[in-house]
C-alpha cells in the first residue's frame, strides 16, 4: 500500500519531511510502523534517525504540538480540529492542541498581490485608497491586511496563502494513506477512530480553505442575530469577494482579551459576558447554526457593551433531532434516571467494546454527582469534563457535531468566566431547554407526532414515585384538589435557585400543556362524556405528574 503512496514522485519529498519532523519529535517508531523508513530508502531518499536533544524535555502532547506546527498548515488546522475532540484526548492534550494557533511567518504582501489582483480583476488603486502592506495578523490558511475603500470606510482584506491548495490536498493524500496503515498496523489507534476523525477534518478544511463560505457562514449567523441590538456581525463585501480573498468591514472595538482596556474604557464585563453568551446560546439552541469556536480571541468589545463575533471559518450544526436527544439527556440528568441517560450515551457512541453494567454504574454516579448541586455550584465546563473522561475511560466516541457542540459550550463558558469569574452558561442554557420541551408537548407538535404522544406521556412519566401512587388514591377519594394557579408556579419559579428545580419547573409547565394539548388534539379514538378518553387519560397523568414534580421541588426545598 505505501509502495503505491510513493509511486506518486510529487509526493516523495513531502513524505521524506513529515518522517523527518515526526523522527525528530520522537516519533521514529511511528515511522517505522507505518514502513515510511523502508519505501523511502528503496526509493533512494536517506532519513536520520535521530531525534533532536531538547525535545527529550518535552512530555508527548508537547512533542505533538511542536511537531505539528513545525509540519505546517495542514497539520496546525489537524490539530486544532483534534482540540475539539474532548470525548477523545485528555485535557493536558486538548490544552496543547489549543495552542495551535497559527502562527505561521508572514508572506510579504508582493507575493500575495498577484493573486489579489487576478481575483478582483483590476490593480487594488482601482478599489482602494490604500492597502495596508504589513498584515493586521497572519495565519496558516490566510493572512489579514488592514484597507480603505475609496469612500473612506476601513475594511479588512483577508488572503488565502498562494499555493496553499497544492501542499494541503497532497497532504490529505498522504495522511489518508497513514491513517489507512496506522489503524491496520496498530490497534491502539484505533481507539481514536483516526479515519473518522480525518473524514471530519477533510470537510472543515475544505470549508475553511473557501474565504467566501466563511462570509456566508457570517451572513447567516448575521441575520439570525438581526434582533440582537447589542452583537455586530461583519459586513461582507461580495464584490471582492471569492475563494482566495474576501473583504470585510474592519471591526474597531477593544480586542476579547485585553481585560485592561474594558476597565479603562468602562465597559461591563458582566454585561458582555451575558450578552455575548446569550447570543451565541440562540445561535446553539435555536438556530442550530453556531460559531463553534467562540474565544475570547474570536470578539471585540464596542461601545455601549455590544459585541463584534469574527471568524466563522468553523460552523458548528445541530439539527432538530439532535436538539432533542442533548434535551432528552439533560432531561435523564435533572430527572436522576441513568439508564435513560446511559442509553442515550450508547446511542451517540459507536460503542462496542463497553461493559454496559459498568458504563451504568459509572453514570449512575456522575448523575448523583451533579443532579443535587445548585445552580450556583454547578460548572457546566466541569460536568461536561468529566463527562468527557467517562466516555474516554469506556473507550466511546461522540458524533462529531456533538463533540464540536460540547466543545463550544466549553468555550463559552471559558469566555463567559473570563470576563466575569461568577459567570454559568448554564443560567442562558435553561431557558432554551423548557422552551424545547414545551414546544414538544405543543398542540401542533403533538398533532403532528399523532397518536406516538401517548408514548411520549408514559415516558415522561416513567419514573413516577410512591408519592404518586398515594396522590391517586388520594385524589381517587376526593382528598387532594387539583388547583395549580400561575402565581403559585411563580412562586417556585422565584424563590428557586437549585438548577435542577429551574429546569423541572420547565417540566412542571411541560407537563400541565402536555394535559390540555392531549385534549385538545388527540381525535378518533374512543370518548367518554364528550371528551376523547385517551386524552383524559393523557391529561390525568400529566396533570398528577406536575403536581408529582411540585411535590419534589417542595420536598428539595425544604431539605436544603
Ligand atoms: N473584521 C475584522 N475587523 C478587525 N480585525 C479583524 C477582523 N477580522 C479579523 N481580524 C483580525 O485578524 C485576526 C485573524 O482573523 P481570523 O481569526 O478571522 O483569521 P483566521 O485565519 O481564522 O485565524 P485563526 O485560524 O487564528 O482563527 C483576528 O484575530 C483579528 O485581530
Amino acid at each position: 500500500m505505501l509502495w503505491e503512496m510513493l509511486n506518486a514522485a510529487r509526493d516523495l519529498g513531502r513524505v521524506q519531511d513529515i518522517a523527518s519532523v515526526l523522527i525528530r519529535y520522537g516519533f521514529g517508531s511511528f515511522v517505522r510502523v507505518l514502513g515510511i523508513g523502508k519505501a523511502l530508502e528503496s526509493a533512494g531518499k536517506a532519513l536520520h534517525w535521530q531525534h533532536a536533544e531538547e525535545y527529550t524535555k518535552l512530555d508527548t502532547p508537547q512533542r505533538i504540538r511542536q511537531a505539528l506546527e513545525e509540519l505546517g498548515p495542514t497539520f496546525i488546522k489537524l490539530g486544532q480540529i483534534l482540540a475539539t475532540r474532548v470525548d477523545l484526548f485528555p485535557p493536558q492534550y486538548i490544552a496543547e492542541f489549543e495552542k495551535l494557533q497559527d502562527q505561521a511567518p508572514p508572506a510579504p504582501f508582493e507575493e500575495l498581490l498577484p493573486q489579489i489582483e487576478e481575483d478582483m480583476g483590476g490593480s487594488i488603486d482601482e478599489f482602494f485608497l490604500e492597502v495596508d502592506r504589513q498584515p493586521l495578523a497572519v495565519a496558516s490558511i490566510a493572512q489579514v491586511h488592514k484597507a480603505v475603500l475609496k469612500d473612506g470606510t476601513p475594511v479588512i482584506l483577508k488572503i488565502r496563502r498562494p499555493g496553499l491548495r497544492k501542499i494541503i490536498e497532497t497532504d490529505l493524500r498522504l495522511l489518508q494513506r497513514i491513517v489507512d496503515i496506522a489503524e491496520s498496523e496498530s490497534p491502539d489507534i484505533r481507539r481514536f477512530h483516526p479515519r473518522e476523525v480525518l473524514r471530519q477534518f477533510n470537510q472543515s478544511l475544505r470549508r475553511e480553505l473557501d474565504l467566501a463560505g466563511e462570509c456566508r457562514n457570517a451572513e447567516r449567523v448575521a441575520a439570525n442575530l438581526a434582533d440582537d441590538p447589542n452583537i455586530v456581525i461583519p459586513k461582507v463585501y461580495w464584490e471582492w469577494t471569492g475563494e482566495r480573498i474576501n473583504v470585510q468591514e474592519y471591526i474597531q472595538g477593544i480586542h476579547g482579551r485585553d481585560l485592561e482596556a474594558i476597565e479603562k474604557t468602562g465597559l461591563d464585563r458582566k454585561l458582555l459576558a451575558d450578552r455575548g453568551s446569550k447570543a451565541v446560546m440562540k445561535m446553539i439552541m435555536e438556530d442550530g447554526f453556531f460559531h463553534a469556536d467562540p474565544h475570547p480571541g474570536n470578539v471585540f468589545y464596542l461601545p455601549d457593551n455590544r459585541l463584534a463575533f469574527i471568524d466563522f471559518g468553523m460552523i458548528g450544526r445541530l439539527t432538530e433531532e439532535r436538539r432533542e436527544q442533548v434535551v432528552s439527556f439533560l432531561y435523564g440528568m435533572v430527572n436522576h434516571t441513568p439508564a435513560k441517560v446511559a442509553e442515550i450515551l450508547e446511542d451517540w457512541s459507536d460503542n462496542i467494546y463497553t461493559d454496559e453494567g459498568v458504563l451504568t454504574v459509572d453514570i449512575e454516579a456522575f448523575v448523583d454527582q451533579y443532579s443535587s448541586l445548585s445552580l450556583k455550584d454547578l460548572s457546566l465546563t466541569a460536568m461536561l469534563s468529566d463527562l468527557m473522561a467517562l466516555l474516554r475511560d469506556h473507550k466511546l466516541m461522540l458524533p462529531a457535531d456533538l463533540a464540536l457542540l460540547i466543545k463550544a459550550y466549553i468555550t463559552l463558558d471559558g469566555f463567559g468566566r473570563y470576563l466575569n469569574p461568577d459567570f454559568n452558561t448554564l443560567v442562558f442554557a435553561t431557558p432554551y431547554i423548557q422552551e424545547i420541551m414545551l414546544a414538544r408537548y405543543r398542540p401542533e407538535a403533538i398533532a403532528k407526532r399523532g397518536w406516538r404522544n401517548l408514548i411520549s406521556v408514559a415516558d415522561l412519566l416513567s419514573n413516577l414515585p410512591k408519592d404518586l401512587r398515594k396522590l391517586l388514591r388520594a385524589t381517587r377519594k376526593g382528598a387532594v384538589q387539583v388547583d395549580i394557579t400561575v402565581r403559585y408556579l411563580d412562586h417556585y419559579v422565584n424563590t428557586m435557585d437549585n438548577a435542577i428545580s429551574r429546569l423541572t419547573m420547565g417540566m412542571v409547565t411541560a407537563a400541565l400543556i402536555i394535559g390540555s394539548s392531549i385534549i385538545m388534539t388527540v381525535k378518533g379514538g374512543p370518548e367518554l362524556f364528550g371528551l376523547p378518553v385517551f386524552g383524559f387519560l393523557g391529561y390525568t397523568f400529566a396533570t398528577l405528574g406536575g403536581i408529582w414534580l411540585l411535590l419534589s421541588i417542595w420536598k428539595s426545598g425544604n431539605n436544603r
